[in-house]
């Protein structure tokens, strides 16, 4: 027989919040029912209007408060939590750390995997950390705009202060915002598939103030690029880079195959751990550089090196963590998908002078298997995988090698618990407390790190 749905769509109800969601919604429940309710934290009585139903959930909008909780801190713009850029702002920074390492804890514990979840490791201003954006352009009422995309939606809410980012680079979006305005280049329409710009992105060096900006266009021509980018060098003196990106699929993914040069050069450089890294715009790079300096601290210190060892640093992007490890370990062998971060890698080697790192463009999964039949023997394997995890044959691979230690940086505690069950069922244990680190305050997203070693 069909289940009866306890709530209806634009119906009000009167509920008492149970829980936070992963994604740092609250929960009610409805005659068991749950209805996930943005900006609600658990102990609160709200007034919920439902505002959508499906068979087994439902989601809903606060619309008064008749008990707040005591870890509310003021909203400060309905916009980041409308955006989902910082959808945790109105938790008193404490209690989202605490949300974290209750979050790890949870999955472990789901898992029946007997863990210590640590304390994470926070920040001690957490707003203004990032040190990279991507935001879209857009017609908003007639206007050319920057901003975010309202969650789940393609509706573009303007914004000049993100509050998490860099405020450097907000002042630059602005400036780019302010130029496209004057110059009358056209915002992207998605629907029609018509317009010039994209995106903007920009990227800020933490240490070296060293910034980029990169217009992602669906055109290959920018009219009026000459004078764009000279008023931007005048109003920008930080900029090293501007470049463009062509993008013209119709696709969420924001930047395109070919990048090319406007002005300045094709990277920004920045420190970590006193090492210097070419970060060119289509590689990864972490973007809380104060904690990544913690988390890669962390993974350094757990990886237990002696000079003598042999490592393989899965997914390792521009090298980061492979270089940070090279100074302690004999060989290491780094491997990412993505060729410009592999070429920034080598280039950051040399900048480095560091001889004793390897570095190969393929997918870690088949590179694993690779070499495990060349018979490579690593001492310590470092995975930072993206969110979905580990692949299964990468999993089996490493295991086929047989390292001492494994460490795991993660930036999804639900793919991590999987990847460690799958670890302990070929002969691995965890060693030591799982370390919460809090790479992107006010929002939901975990990282954390794991050490697992051979029984
Ligand atoms: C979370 S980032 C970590 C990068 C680096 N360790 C760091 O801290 O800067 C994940 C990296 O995985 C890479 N990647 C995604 N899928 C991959 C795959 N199948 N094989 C190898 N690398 C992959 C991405 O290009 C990205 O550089």
């Amino acid at each position: 027989m069909k289940k009866q749905v306890p709530v209806f769509k634009n119906n009000d109800y009167n509920v008492k919040i149970q829980d936070l969601t992963y994604q740092g919604m609250g929960v009610a429940k409805v005659d068991d029912f749950p209805i996930f309710i943005e900006n609600t934290l658990p102990g609160e009585e709200v007034k919920v209007r439902v505002t959508k139903v499906q068979k087994n959930f439902a989601f809903g909008r606060a619309l008064e408060w008749t008990e707040t909780s005591p870890d509310r801190v003021p909203e400060l713009d309905k916009a980041y939590t409308q955006t989902g850029i910082a959808s945790l702002q109105h938790l008193a920074y404490p209690k989202q750390l605490e949300f974290k390492q209750h979050q790890v804890a949870e999955d472990f514990s789901k898992a029946k995997i007997d863990v210590d979840v640590l304390p994470t490791i926070g920040m001690e201003d957490p707003t203004h950390y990032r040190n990279k954006a991507q935001v879209p352009v857009r017609s908003v009422k007639g206007k050319t705009e920057t901003g975010f995309y309202r969650q789940h939606s393609h509706d573009l809410v303007p914004i000049e202060d993100f509050y998490i980012q860099d405020p450097k680079i907000d002042e630059a979006i602005i400036v780019a915002r302010d130029l496209l305005r004057k110059y009358m280049i056209t915002p992207y329409d998605e629907l029609q598939d018509k317009g010039v710009m994209r995106n903007i992105m920009v990227r800020r060096g933490y240490y070296s103030h060293q910034l980029m900006i990169v217009f992602v266009t669906r055109t290959k021509k920018i009219p009026m690029v000459d004078e764009i980018v000279k008023e931007l060098g005048e109003q920008l003196p930080e900029l090293v880079s501007i470049m463009q990106n062509v993008n013209q699929k119709k696709t969420n993914v924001i930047m395109g195959k070919s990048t090319k040069l406007l002005w300045g050069k094709g990277y920004i450089e920045d420190q970590l751990l006193g090492l210097t890294f070419a970060i060119s715009p289509r590689s990864f790079y972490q973007v809380n550089p104060q904690q990544t300096e913690k988390l890669y601290s962390l993974a350094i210190e757990k990886a237990g090196l002696t000079g003598q060892e042999t490592v393989i640093d899965a997914y390792c992007g521009i090298g980061t963590i492979s270089l940070a490890l090279a100074q302690h370990a004999q060989q290491v062998y780094g491997v990412d998908i993505v060729f410009d971060a592999i070429e920034d890698a080598k280039i950051n080697a040399q900048k480095n002078h560091i001889t004793n790192a390897n570095f190969v463009t393929a997918k870690a999964e088949d590179q694993m298997q690779t070499w495990e039949e060349a018979g490579l023997k690593p001492d310590v394997i470092v995975v930072d995988p993206p969110r979905k995890g580990l692949d299964e044959s990468l999993i089996e691979a490493a295991s086929h090698m047989a390292p001492k230690k494994i460490v795991y940086v993660s930036c999804n505690p639900s793919t991590l618990v999987r990847d460690v069950q799958r670890f302990m069922d070929r002969g691995y244990h965890i060693s030591g407390p799982v370390q919460p680190v809090d790479q992107f305050p006010q929002t939901p997203h975990v990282e954390s790190v794991t050490v697992l070693e051979k029984d």
